[in-house]
């Protein structure tokens, strides 16, 4: 009859820490994470705390992570688009900075929605 509800397809979520330790990883040994890898030194970079209200990087990351930080894989993946949001925020498109920031996301893009299509 029409009233009776139709199971919700819930996605299987028991494995997204793995997945968000596999990805993590390969985004940090990328050739272009070097902009990435740790804490924008607000001290020396003039500007930045000002511009980027929330600064994030890939160091950071992965100590969220290993304190059980994210509670499921759409959250790190807010944290992960937040490094290349601040990035575009604050460097030219064609700066060497600029296009790591996109070319870490174009990759990122990728390599989440493969792992995600794998059963
Ligand atoms: C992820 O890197 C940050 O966007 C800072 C970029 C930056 C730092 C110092 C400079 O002289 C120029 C750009």
């Amino acid at each position: 009859p029409v009233f009776v509800k139709r199971a919700k397809t819930a996605r299987d979520n028991n494995r997204d820490l793995g997945l968000c330790r596999v990805l993590l990883a390969e985004l940090e040994r990328h050739q272009d994470a070097w902009p990435f890898l740790t804490p924008v030194s607000q001290k020396s970079v003039p500007g930045y705390r000002k511009v980027i209200k929330k600064p994030m990087d890939f160091s950071t990351i992965r100590e969220k992570l290993v304190n059980s930080q994210y509670q499921n894989l759409e959250t790190f993946i807010i944290d992960v688009n937040l490094v290349y949001d601040n990035c575009e925020k604050f460097n030219e498109d064609n700066s060497e900075i600029g296009r790591a920031g996109h070319n870490m996301r174009k990759f990122f893009e990728k390599r989440w929605t493969e792992l995600l299509k794998q059963t």
